[in-house]
This record gives structure tokens, sequence and C-alpha cells, in this order.
């Protein structure tokens, strides 16, 4: 059976489930092993579980789970060296983070979300699957950010389907470590940048009185065929 005929919320985490998630990584170039898939699998049950209570997805069809979650978080990682200090900026269900962890032992990363029942829900994943090198913290990005310990100590603030890159800069900004970048994961319905002419692909912006340097990654979802893409901003030094 191929992935388009995946219908019933049981089939996540089914072998099905962890091969679309494996063949569409292997699009990005990105080897996910069969014991990260299940642990994949794992957070997405649970994750639906508690979407009855708490609203964390509006994707539950697990083809879609699979895709627009799972192989589109996979899609950052290319993008991040070894050892980085990642924080997912409003995470969610922890996406991208938790994927991210799953993958990639070297990183480590912090979950933030201003939302209470949201961060109970990854600190429970966190526990329950075992994961190490991920911490999930409630607050808010403004209010976190201008202090210690976040002021100035991560390598990458990512955020997906978060807000404007406007917004997303001027909330993250403070956490960055000299040297290190912004990186925005945009879909269709989430990327107002997109229509503006005055963001182009690469090249240098001002946001908020800052100046980045811009590259814009453009990509196709497998299996499903929809258009997201990846806005990396790095301050530019001295400007
Ligand atoms: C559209 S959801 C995206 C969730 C997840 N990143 C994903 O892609 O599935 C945006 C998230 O950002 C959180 N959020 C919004 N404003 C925030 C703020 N100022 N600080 C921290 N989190 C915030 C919301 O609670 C929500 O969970």
């Amino acid at each position: 059976m191929g992935p388009e005929r995946m219908g019933d919320i049981a089939t996540i985490d089914s072998e099905q489930w962890r091969q679309t998630v494996i063949r569409g990584a292997l699009v990005w170039g990105v080897a996910v092993s069969d014991a990260q898939a299940r642990i994949m699998g794992r957070h997405a049950l649970e994750l639906l579980h508690w979407n009855r209570t708490t609203n964390l997805t509006a994707i539950t069809d697990p083809l879609a789970v699979a895709v627009k979650h799972y192989v589109d978080a996979v899609a950052v990682v290319p993008w991040i060296h070894r050892g980085a200090r990642i924080l997912d900026a409003g995470s969610g269900g922890g996406f991208p983070g938790i994927p991210l962890n799953i993958l990639r032992p070297d990183l480590s990363v912090t979950l933030v979300d201003s939302v209470r029942k949201k961060v109970s829900f990854l600190k429970y994943a966190i526990r329950t699957l075992n994961l190490n090198g991920i911490t999930a913290v409630h607050g808010r990005l403004e209010d976190l950010g201008p202090s210690p310990p976040y002021r100035g100590s991560y390598d990458l603030v990512v955020c997906r389907a978060f807000s404007s890159l406007e917004d997303f800069a001027g909330r993250t900004l403070p956490f960055l470590s000299p040297g290190g970048s912004l990186l925005a994961m945009k879909g269709p319905q989430s990327d107002p940048d997109q229509e503006n002419e005055n963001h182009k692909d690469d090249g240098p912006i001002v946001l908020g009185g800052t100046s980045f340097s811009v590259r814009r990654h453009r990509y196709r979802l497998p299996f499903l065929d929809a258009q997201r893409s990846l806005v990396r901003l790095t301050p530019v030094s001295g400007a």
C-alpha cells in the first residue's frame, strides 16, 4: 500500500508510517533509522492523544502527520552544524525541536512555548520517550530572551509557522550568541513575507533596525507536494 492510502489513525507508528518518514527524509539526504522513526511514531501517538484535550495540531491524518510534521522538521537538519545549541521558538507539540533531538544527539535543544498546557505535553513527551539533551520551558520569548540563562546562549533559533520574519527576529534576536542565526520554517499560509517584494530570496534586509543577511530555500514536501520554505537570517556584525 502506498503512502497515499493511510487513512486510519491506528496506522501511525506502523511499518508503513515509519517508511514514509524514512523515505521522505531521504529526499533531503537525511538518514532516519527505524529506531528513530519508532520514537517519532510514539511522539505522534502521544501528540494525537493529548490533542483531544489540548490544541496541539490541526493535522491528524496519518500521512499528513508523517510528512507535514516529521519529514518537514527533518528538512532543517542539513542547515544545523554539529553540537549546535538550538532554541525552538513557539514549539507547540514539539516541531521541529523533538524530531531534531531524536535525529541529532549532538544538539542541545530548548523548546519554548507561551501556553502552559503545551509545555506540559512537551515535558511529558520528553520524559515518556526518554529523550536526552532537550528541555521544555514555559514562557513568552520576549520575556525570556533578555535575561540569563537565555540571553546570548543559542547558535540557532528555529521556528516553524510562528509569525512574520520581522516579529520572529524582534522576539528572538536576544537569544543568539555571536555568529548565530535565526531560521524560520514557513508554509504558504504562514508566510506573509513570501509576498513581500522587499524580502528578497538572498541578500541583506533590515528588520526592526537590525541588518541581516538572508538565505531563502524553497522546497516541496514529498508525497503531498506542498510548498514550504526555510529562511535563514544572520545578523550582519558591525552594520
Ligand atoms: C502555529 S503554532 C506552531 C507550533 C509548532 N512550531 C509547529 O510548527 O507545529 C505557534 C506556537 O507559538 C506559540 N507562541 C505564540 N506566541 C508566543 C510567544 N510570544 N512566546 C512563546 N511562544 C509563543 C503558540 O502557543 C503556538 O504553540
